[in-house]
């Protein structure tokens, strides 16, 4: 369905919601501009008057001292308009430029928290490197449309009825001019002007496919020496950036073609004005033969004022793109915008001096999560299995206290709810499905977890995963650099890794969404073996579909059954 204005979660009611604090900014910035209009205006009334009367008193015989008092009676204004106009543009500029800056830096924000918010969901958006790209991205490019569109469109209408009122006041007529000719440059400049951006859509279209393809033929370019076919995939690349080159210079020719039309037309319609204005001077218009319609003074105020009568719609027709790829760029945020974020409502702090023991009773999550039974003592280590989408990352989303639950949740005796969640994820270690490494080094990857530990901390984890000879051995160590997603790294070390940063934090409860998923059997039973270590003395919940190298467990727990059975995990 198309989104409207009314509908609050549209990508337009977005804008306006995140303008209206903005709102005093932005009508300063109007004012800045209005004014700036208006001394236009006496600049021109002042200029008309200085040179009519010079060339009233050319045809009347020289100049003489009445002349030589009115420059000097008119200097000091003129000066005050050419000195006053920069200075209110500069205030329109440094208001709508701080309106956009806060409103992006709101946006930015607002997109953080709902990020934060989300917790492990958030995976669901997109990767990270995407999350990361919108929220740059997208959110700059809502900068023309603040900080030039919205001033715009307002003074669109303002400065030529100011200006055409004014042209009224000496001739009617021209006035009717100025109005008939408007519309034509603003429409036609959104025509070319839509025509030249699905245009350039089309070539940033084109240049991310042939990213993609060079990027593609880079990692294949082994295999495609190997089968002797790099010649053939050069001469494609070559040919499509030839491509790509052309479609630019269309692109192109086609904005400056668009450009150099609405000057013709702005151009047009003033030597339409000019001309009437002349034969009126010279007494030849057909209607009015002998008769001087509109004086020096009044032509030459309005010949000095249509240039600028048709400049705010010029400037409309070239920041139209600016609206069009705001609203590109909100649309593209609203997923995030509109996703339902539940605010945990707990306030209360939890100290914990051990493992503390859990308690669900009869906890559900609506549509994710039938309702389970289940006590975890102090330390006790639970495997959690079942079927594919009976529950087992949402118990865990439940247990960080990211989604919204029904029934109760209990931590040593306390709900979850009245707690603190970030006081309580300072007592939790969660591990995902996918391992998060960042690009960096292997320190910087670390100290996510302690910010402050020291080399020696981070060897002394290392060496408990089994990871430090292997660390040891690179030549640069622990500042050996990481990749995007741990790229330099097997999945076994990755996981040793991320089992590394939870031991850093050294937390009383971990929980471990399949750390083990998507590694093969033998480097699966080194991570089990290894966790079978590192995890006593913490409260573990282990979600797992596969129980091979899980015996050393208490309990395992089998989600999606209609009553929750509980074995041993040698059973
Ligand atoms: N953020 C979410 N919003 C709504 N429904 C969700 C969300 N995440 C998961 N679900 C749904 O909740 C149900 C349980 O999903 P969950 O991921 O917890 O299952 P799982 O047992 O961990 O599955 P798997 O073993 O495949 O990872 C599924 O039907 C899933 O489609």
């Amino acid at each position: 369905m198309k989104s409207t204005e009314s509908d609050p979660r549209s990508a337009s009611s977005w804008l306006s919601r995140l303008l209206a604090p903005q709102s005093s900014l932005l009508n300063l910035a109007l004012l800045f501009a209005l004014a700036a209009a208006g001394l236009f205006v006496w600049q021109c009334w002042l200029l008309a008057q200085l040179f009519s009367g010079w060339l009233v008193a050319w045809q009347q015989g020289g100049l003489g001292d009445s002349q030589a008092q009115l420059l000097t009676a008119l200097l000091p204004w003129l000066a005050l308009c050419l000195i006053g106009r920069p200075l209110l543009q500069y205030g329109r500029e440094q208001a709508s430029q701080l309106a956009s800056l806060r409103a992006r830096s709101d946006l930015r924000r607002m997109l953080l928290q709902r990020l934060a918010a989300l917790g492990p969901a958030r995976a669901q958006l997109g990767a990270d490197a995407e999350l990361g790209s919108r929220l740059l991205e997208q959110v700059e490019a809502l900068d023309a449309y603040i900080s030039r569109y919205r001033v715009q469109r307002q003074l669109v209408l303002l400065v030529p009825v100011l200006l055409v009122s004014c042209t009224a006041v000496f001739s009617p007529l021209a006035a009717v001019l100025l109005l008939l000719t408007a519309p034509l440059v603003p429409v036609f400049m959104i025509l070319l002007g839509k025509a030249a951006a699905s245009a350039s859509q089309r070539q940033f279209i084109a240049l991310a496919r042939m990213s993609g393809r060079f990027s593609d033929l880079l990692r294949g370019s082994w295999t495609l020496r190997h089968l002797g076919a790099l010649p053939a995939a050069e001469a494609e690349v070559e040919t499509a950036a030839e491509h790509y080159r052309a479609g630019t210079m269309r692109v192109l020719r086609m904005a400056f073609l668009s450009g150099a039309v609405l000057e013709l037309f702005a151009s047009l319609a003033i030597a339409l004005v000019a001309l009437y204005l002349g034969l009126g001077l010279l007494g030849i218009l057909p209607w009015a033969k002998g008769e001087i319609p509109v004086p020096y003074l009044g032509a030459l105020f309005i010949l000095l004022v249509a240039p600028e009568f048709y400049a705010p719609l010029r400037q409309l027709g070239t920041d139209y793109h600016a609206k069009a790829e705001a609203e590109g760029a909100m649309t593209e945020l609203l997923p995030l915008l509109n996703q339902q974020v539940w605010e945990h409502p707990g306030r209360e702090s939890l100290a914990l001096s051990a493992a503390p023991g859990i308690h669900c009773k009869q906890l559900a999550i609506e549509g994710r999560l039938a309702p389970l039974d289940l006590s975890v003592q102090p330390a006790e280590r639970v495997v959690v299995q079942g079927a594919s989408g009976s529950g087992k990352s949402s118990l865990l989303e439940a247990l960080l206290g990211f989604v919204p639950w029904q029934g109760e949740l209990l931590v040593n005796g306390q709900s979850l709810l009245e707690l603190s969640r970030p006081d309580w994820l300072r007592h939790v270690g969660y591990l995902a499905q996918q391992v998060p490494i960042l690009h960096g080094s292997i320190a910087d990857n670390l100290r996510l977890a302690a910010p402050n530990a020291s080399d020696a901390e981070l060897i002394a984890v290392l060496e408990q995963v089994a990871l430090w000879p292997l660390i040891r051995q690179l030549p640069k160590g622990l500042e050996t650099e990481l990749g995007e997603r741990g790229l330099g790294l097997s999945g076994g070390q990755l996981s040793r890794l991320a089992l590394a940063r939870l031991l850093l934090r050294d937390t009383p409860v971990w929980l471990l969404d399949e750390p083990t998923a998507h590694l093969d059997a033998d480097t699966a039973e080194l991570i089990h073996s290894l966790l079978e270590r590192l995890s006593r003395g913490r409260t573990l919940l282990l979600v797992s579909h596969d129980l091979h190298g899980l015996d050393w467990a208490d309990r395992v727990v089998t989600l999606g059954q209609p009553e929750h059975s509980e074995e041993g995990a040698d059973a």
